[in-house]
Order: structure tokens, then sequence, then C-alpha cells
């Protein structure tokens, strides 16, 4: 693991669609719910619009007492019981705002978190090798908790709206003067508070990158924690982790700083704002007064209202600096999936549908000329697959075999479909030839099986991890569990009924031993290749001892009679088991045929034998001679 970000880099840091962009998401999001949310707005709307006139009884109220004294404690009275009425009529109007908003947002999440992951699975594998899951994951939940968090704070921007523009027509409404002297103060606020925010938005996206590459390393380490145990990585784990954090603090400290100078800047401007507003006020009522026109008396109601309007007006602004923050931070937070909604999407390419049902004849016959594939991160110049030819005939077991780094697996890939070839052609018995990789891809995808060579298990009953698998035709049924547990020799540790199908599988299936695990996962292939005509296993049988690895390919090549079985293998015993051997070098296949007849004519197939024959000799002589050594070493 190393500190560069091979995703989500700086190039994830630029702010997209400014104040608008989740605005536009938020009403996408929300289709078929949007009667909802407009009905949220307008009730909270309302609600904030009644609030709007409690200064207003609150200084009729003082203005009352200030005239009449003792003889208006009745009318002072009413004006306050006015109060307490109209904050409980706004709350009418808020309650079911709130809810109608907040059920909103649950929804958008999970459309959010529901099409991110829909999107995920229709990427191509290349695609997920290529970005860090841990990544991944960090984008796809930040980004739907922040669109959802967008939705139900939408209250606090539409009451900041309405106490902001409410006050400054109160204050125009008492002294147009001080109601213009208002904007203006506002506005300069405004600007300071949105330059301070902007800068901290690209902050944010920083932050986030650094983010997720601690959360990319935190879950390599736990995910591999036996190896961080078994092979003392725990200090150097730690101090990765210590450096991704600090990467993490470098634009938050950053960002601290210039918060509590936006911060500084906001409290002094509104209060000085606030302040000036009323001494204004009082001074055209005094200029006013002095001139003759006017009140004789400066009225401390009308002063207080000023004040309460101004103040409030001033709190919104603050209010504002605050939620503009939190906006700008889900702003970047929602944006932190776009590298998701971005990632290039290959249409497919029209096909009459008949291609894309599985083969269904038992004579199918693929003939696969010129392959070249390149991975999209090669180290190297060369192609992993350079010019690949060869047939695969229904019915028939194919043994693939090549030094390691040969490209086995790349070409199972391949043939399954989940890679799509940079150059392709297939004949086919029961179809038209295909001569464009995105149409070879996706007839392999409906006429072939993958099992893959990592054993990926997953948390859960043993049930539940063979129910995941699905044919081409649908979920395979339960009946089928114990003859694949059956076929994969799981049934050797695990009875193949109800009882073991309720045995539990921990986290990477720990516990169980790498052999069972792989059987595990075999029987989950046998299951979903069910009615595939072209079964791919990418060495299934590598951490079997040799009798159950012959008793698993006898199990599978009688339970499938009719398919083409592909399987790569290192162990060349088993190589008479099959009808035909593909030897591979370099990304080339070398030599197709069964395999007496290779022994003939292929140099690079007795090559491979007499390799591993002089491995299995060395070996067979190496524990053949301990035993003679130690006797005399003991003499
Ligand atoms: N995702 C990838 N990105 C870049 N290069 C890759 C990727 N996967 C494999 N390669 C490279 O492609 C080449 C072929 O790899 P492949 O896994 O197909 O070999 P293999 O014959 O199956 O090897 P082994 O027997 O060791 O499993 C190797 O050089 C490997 O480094």
């Amino acid at each position: 693991m190393s500190d560069s970000s091979p995703s989500g880099g700086p190039a994830a840091s630029k702010i997209r669609g400014g104040v608008f962009y989740l605005y536009q998401h938020l009403w996408a999001q929300s289709q078929g719910r949007r009667r909802q949310l407009l009905g949220a707005v307008v009730l909270l709307l309302t609600a904030q619009c009644v609030l709007l006139i409690v200064p207003y009884f609150a200084g009729r109220a003082i203005n009352t007492l200030q005239a009449d004294g003792a003889a208006g404690l009745g009318s002072a009275g009413l004006w306050l019981s006015l109060v307490v009425v109209a904050t409980a009529i706004s709350w009418l109007f808020h309650g079911p705002g709130r809810l109608l908003e907040r059920n909103v947002a649950l929804e958008i999440r999970r459309r959010i978190s529901g099409g991110l992951f829909d999107r995920l699975l229709s990427l191509p594998l290349s695609w997920h090798e290529a970005n860090h899951s841990g990544v991944t994951t960090h984008r796809l939940q930040q980004s739907s908790s922040a669109l959802s968090a967008f939705t139900q704070s939408q209250f606090i921007y539409l009451s900041s709206a309405v106490r902001l523009v409410g006050p400054i027509v109160a204050l125009w409404l008492l002294q147009p003067i001080v109601g213009m002297s208002a904007i203006v103060g506002f506005v300069i606020i405004c600007v300071s508070v949105v330059t301070f925010d902007r800068a901290m938005i690209r902050l944010a996206h920083r932050e986030n990158d650094a983010e997720r590459r601690y959360n990319a390393a935190l879950l390599d380490a736990l995910g591999n924690i036996t190896s961080v145990f078994a092979l003392r990585q725990t200090r150097a784990i730690t101090e990765l982790l210590q450096r991704r954090l600090e990467a993490v603090f470098a634009p938050l400290r950053r960002s601290i700083v210039l918060n509590e100078a936006k911060w500084c800047t906001v409290d002094v401007c509104s209060k000085a704002l606030s302040c000036s507003l009323v001494a204004l006020f009082a001074w055209l009522a005094v200029r006013h007064t002095s001139t003759g026109i006017g009140q004789t008396t400066i009225m401390l109601g009308s002063l207080y209202m000023v004040w309460e309007y101004a103040s409030q007006a001033g709190g919104v602004i603050s209010a504002f600096a605050s939620h503009f923050q939190t906006f700008a931070r889900q702003h970047a937070d929602f944006a932190s999936a776009d590298t998701i909604r971005d990632a290039e999407l290959k249409a497919p390419e029209p096909m009459s549908p008949e291609l894309l049902q599985p083969s269904s004849a038992d004579s199918e016959y693929y003939m696969v000329r010129d392959l070249v594939f390149s991975h999209p991160g090669a180290r190297s110049e060369r192609p992993t697959l350079n010019g690949v030819s060869l047939s695969l005939q229904q019915g028939r077991r194919y043994a693939l075999i090549g030094g390691s780094g040969s490209g086995k697996s790349t070409l199972l890939r391949v043939l399954s479909g989940l890679y799509e070839a940079d150059r392709i052609a297939v004949d086919r018995r029961n179809g038209p030839a295909l001569v464009t990789p995105s149409a070879v891809a996706q007839m392999l995808r409906a006429n072939a099986t993958l099992v893959p060579q990592d054993a990926e298990v997953l948390e859960g009953t043993l049930a539940e991890n063979l129910a995941l698998c699905a044919t081409h035709a649908g979920a395979p049924t339960e009946q089928r569990y114990s003859e694949a547990m059956n076929i994969a020799c799981v049934s050797d540790f695990v009875p193949a009924d109800a009882s073991g199908l309720n045995t539990a599988v921990v986290e990477r299936g720990a516990n169980w031993s790498g052999g069972q695990r792989a059987r595990i996962a075999l029987a989950r292939g046998v299951l979903a290749a069910a009615d595939s005509n072209l079964v791919l296993f990418d060495e299934p049988t590598a951490s079997l001892d040799s009798r159950t690895e012959a008793r698993v390919y006898d199990n599978l090549f009688a339970a499938l009679p009719n398919s083409c079985i592909v399987s790569s293998i290192h162990r060349l015993h088993l190589l008479e088991r099959f009808d035909e051997v593909i030897v591979m070098h370099e990304g080339r296949v070398v030599a197709q045929g069964p395999a007496p007849l290779l022994a003939a004519t292929s140099p690079d197939f007795r090559q491979l034998l007499a390799m591993y024959r002089q491995d299995d000799r060395s070996q067979q002589s190496r524990i053949e001679g301990a035993p003679a050594a130690q006797a005399s070493a003991a003499a």
C-alpha cells in the first residue's frame, strides 16, 4: 500500500454545478414524490411567514404600555397573547411540513444508494479492478447521505430565506432609508461569507479524497488481519494509517482557520449593522422631530421593532453563514460519487434477442480467432493476450496450462464475457459469426459461466452463500444445493442437508480451511453453471489434496456432461482426465490438441511437462532422501 492516490486524486477536487447543483439532483431524485416535496415547501414557508408577525405584536405591546401606562395593560396583554397564538399557528404548518420533508429525504437516500449500486454493477470488471472497493464504498455512502441530509435541511434554508426577506421588508415599511441600508449591509456580509465558503468547498473536496484513502487503508488492514498479525505488519500499518490521517488533517486545519476568520467577520459585521440601523432610525426620527416633521417622541416599541428585525436579519446572516457551510459540505460529499456517475458505461451493441439466449443445442462449437486484449492499467506495452486463437466444442473438456503470468486467468475472463476484448472474432455452429468485441462479450455472457480463482464467500450461512448465485434462467432451487455440495465434495466436511446448509460462514470464510472454502465456492459455481454450455474454471482445486482434486474433477465432468469445460490447472497429472490441452505462453495459445498428440508435436507442451515431472521427482526424492540423511546424521 502506498500513499499515492490511484483513484479519486486531486482531479476529483473540482467544484461542480454551483449552488443549484444539489437542487438539480434533488429535483431529479424526487420524481414521484414531488407533490410531497412541494407540499413540504409550502407548509414550511407558511410557518415562517406566520412567525414574521411576532416582533410586530411584541412592539405594539411595548408602544401601548409607553403611550397609555397602566391603562394600557389590558391591550398590551392582548398583543402579547397574539405572540403565543402566532407561534402555535406556525407549528400547525411547520410540524406536518417537516414530516413530509423527512419522508422524502429517506426515499431519496434509498434511491441514490440503489441507483449508485445499480450503476456499480453495470460498470465493467476492469473499472472495479482499477478502483479500491473501500474508496467506492465511501463514495456511495457519503453521496447518498449528503443529498438525504440536504433534503431534510430545506426547512432551515426556507426559514432563513423568509427570516431574511421578511425583516428587511418590515424595516423598509418602518423607514425606507433604514431598509435600504439593511440591504446594502447584508449583501456585503453575504459576499464575504460566500468567498470564504468557496475556499472551504475546495478544502472539503481535498479532505474527502484523503478521507477515502484513509478508509481504504483501514479496510485493507482489517480485511487482511491474518497477514497483518502473522507478518508483523502492525507497526507499518499503524504508521501508514497515521500518515493518511495526517493527509486528512492538512486541509482540515486550513479549513478551521478559514472558518474562524469567517465567523469573526460575520459576527462583528452583523452586530455593527444592527447597531447602525437602530442609530440610523433614531437619528432620522430625531431629525424629523427637530425639523418639526413627524413624531415629537421616539417610540421605544418602534425602536425595539427596528432592533428586533435588524437582529433577526443579522441572526439569519449568521445562520446563513453556518448553513452555507453545511451546504458546501453536502455539495462536496454528494459530488464524491461523481466518479461513479461519470464512469464510462459503454452502451451494449444492439443484438437480436436469440443471440443473447443461452444456446440450447448440445453441439455448440466456438472458434475464437485473433483475440487481442490489454488490461487498462497494464504495466507492459505488450497486450496481455496477443493474437489468441482456439476452438471449443460442447461436450469436450479442455485443460488450460501455461507458466505463471502466461494469461490463463485473463483468457478465461474474456471467454466468460467479463472482459471485453480489444479485438476478437468468434465463429459458432449455432449462430452467426460475431466480429465486434461488444457483441462477442454479450454472447459469451449469455452462454458462459466462470468459476473464479479466488474463493470469495460472504458472511451468512452456507445456504445463503449458495442462494446468492444464479443460472442464466434465474436462482437455483434449494433442492439442487445438496447435489452441488456432493459434486464439489463439500459433503466431506458438512452434511448435505438442512443442518449443514445452516452452518455459519464468517467474513471471508475465515472459519473454514482454504480447501473447504474453495469447495464451497465451487459448489456455488456448479449451481450457477447448470444451464451454461461453456463452463470455465480458474484453478478450482489448487488448494485441494490430489485425491480430493481427482474426485472433484470426476464429479464435475459427470455432472456437466453436455457442457464445454475449460479449466486452468497447474498439476499436470490431471491431464489424462481432459480431452484436449490448450497451452499458453506469454499471452498466446501456442498449442491445442489431445495430450499425446501435443507430446509428440509441441515443444512448449513438452517443456511444461518436463518441468512438472522434474519438480515432482525432485520433491519426491527430497522426501525419500530425508530419512536416510537423518539416519546417517544420527549415526
Ligand atoms: N487487472 C490487471 N491489470 C493489469 N495487469 C494485469 C491485471 N491482471 C493480470 N495482469 C497481468 O496480465 C498478465 C497475465 O495474468 P494472468 O492472471 O492472466 O496470468 P495467469 O496465467 O493466470 O497466471 P497464474 O498462473 O499465476 O494465475 C500478467 O502479466 C499479469 O501481471
